[in-house]
């Protein structure tokens, strides 16, 4: 075949042909690359509004955040406070959160929602709490970076200060968590509390086992405090030594309170009261821990709207700190009080006013008290709280174990035939 026949095929099927298939070739090549150059080019929008998303969604989430601590923490009434208060998914938390929202004080939560008990218990503590528009922070106080946002957002007159590790014999179990958040988180925050312009006034949860081995009765504020019987103890005076140093050097005004045995509606399903109704409903025994002479262990139980009364007042009274900065400017308030009932139960007693209320009876395994931390009873003298800012118990445990046995029925569901 002549070579330009091969070139220029004379038949236009054969050319035809040949065009065709440089032709496709020639499609197919810049098809593929077309196709290419469009899946990059999806591929990138699609990344550019993920991004854009996301990060609208962080700065949207941020704001938003920032805007309910903000709002939380507002002032409603002429002479309010904006308080911090730790702890506030917590047992006397959220209940002195809602005390202090009802009157028109600014409100803001921090509770770390830790696993030592129930945590539905605690989510159910923050929804109630969001019904009466009190917003809780989910973070911990060893968080310093997350503590001084919160300050730059909300400007906390006061800070009420009862995130802690609790109970007293889980400190044989756990150690390092009573350390973690009763010393720990204690230093972190007053150190913001300290560097802060304007330094908030600082009233916080100490606790009746501070007494430990104590027998003078009823126990006073100026008694020894120095023969704690269990490490939970031994934090809580630690607590009491180091608020007084930063009193003492920075200014802070700082209000400690001895907590009585305080139980009620919303209470901790680690505490006894507690736990012996738990039990005592579903039919399980309940151990009783008696003195080795079998002598009955007592308890000077508070009931909650009375610690939560207690805990206003001192937060009323605390006079303010005087530091700015981290700089003293002059002496602070350092005050201590006993938040106690002044009328000891014993154990066994409780267990009865719980197996009146329940219409059950327990059954009961007494035991001589193990060396686990317990102290033999507790008994409050008030008189220091009474005359500082009015603090007067109103309810005694027949009356506060029946609400709260009230409160427990309706709460898992007892009331509706549920078990
Ligand atoms: O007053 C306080 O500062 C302390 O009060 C309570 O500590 P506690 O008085 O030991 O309260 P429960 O654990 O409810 O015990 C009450 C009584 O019941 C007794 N108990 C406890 C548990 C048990 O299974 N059996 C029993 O007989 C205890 O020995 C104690 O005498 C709280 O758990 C602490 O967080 C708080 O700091």
């Amino acid at each position: 075949m002549p070579l330009e026949e091969e070139l220029f095929p004379s038949t236009p099927g054969k050319f035809k042909d040949r065009n065709r298939h440089v032709h496709r070739c020639f499609a197919s090549t810049s098809t593929i690359f077309l196709w290419a150059l469009f899946l990059i080019a999806i591929t990138a929008s699609y990344l550019c509004f993920r991004s854009l998303v996301d990060g609208g969604n962080q700065y949207f989430s941020k704001h938003n955040w920032s805007k309910q601590i903000f709002e939380s923490a507002k002032i409603r009434r002429t002479h309010g406070m904006s308080v911090l208060v730790t702890g506030a998914a917590g047992f006397v938390g959220s209940h002195v959160s809602i005390a202090l929202k009802k009157r028109g004080d600014g409100v803001v939560g921090l509770d770390n929602f830790n696993d030592y008990y129930d945590v539905s218990l605690k989510k159910a503590r923050k929804n109630l709490l969001s019904e009466n528009s009190v917003f809780i922070v989910e973070g911990d106080i060893n968080d310093m970076k997350l503590l001084v946002r919160l300050f730059e957002i909300a400007k906390f007159t006061h800070v009420m200060h009862l995130a802690a590790q609790a109970g007293v014999r889980y400190a044989m179990e756990n150690p390092n968590s009573y350390i973690h958040s009763n010393i720990a988180g204690l230093v972190t925050l007053l150190e913001v509390c300290k560097n802060v312009p304007i330094q908030p006034a600082v009233v916080w949860a100490s606790s009746s086992s501070v007494y430990g081995l104590n027998e003078k009765v009823p126990f006073s504020e100026s008694d020894r405090t120095d023969q704690p019987a269990s490490l939970y103890a031994a934090t809580k005076k630690a607590g009491e030594e180091i608020t007084h140093t930063y009193n003492h050097i920075y200014g802070l005004s700082i209000t400690g309170l001895r907590f009585f045995t305080v139980y009620g509606p919303w209470g901790r399903p680690d505490m006894a009261y507690f736990s012996f109704t738990r039990n005592i409903l579903q039919g399980k025994p309940i151990t009783i821990y008696r003195a080795k002479n079998r002598v009955d262990l007592a308890r000077d139980f508070t009931y909650i709207d009375d610690v939560v009364k207690g805990c206003i007042g001192s937060l009323d009274t605390s006079g303010k700190s005087t530091g700015s900065g981290g700089k003293k400017r002059g002496p602070a308030p350092y005050r201590i009080f006993n938040l106690g009932n002044t009328s000891p139960v014993t154990v066994p007693m409780m267990v009865g006013m719980l197996e009146k209320n329940l219409k059950v009876k327990a059954k009961k395994n007494f035991v001589v008290m193990p060396g686990n931390g317990d102290v033999p009873f507790t008994h409050a003298n008030i008189t220091s709280a009474r005359k500082a800012f009015g603090y007067k118990p109103a309810t005694d445990l027949q009356t506060g174990l029946k609400k709260f046995v009230r409160w427990y029925l309706s709460y898992y569901g007892y009331n509706q035939g549920k078990l």
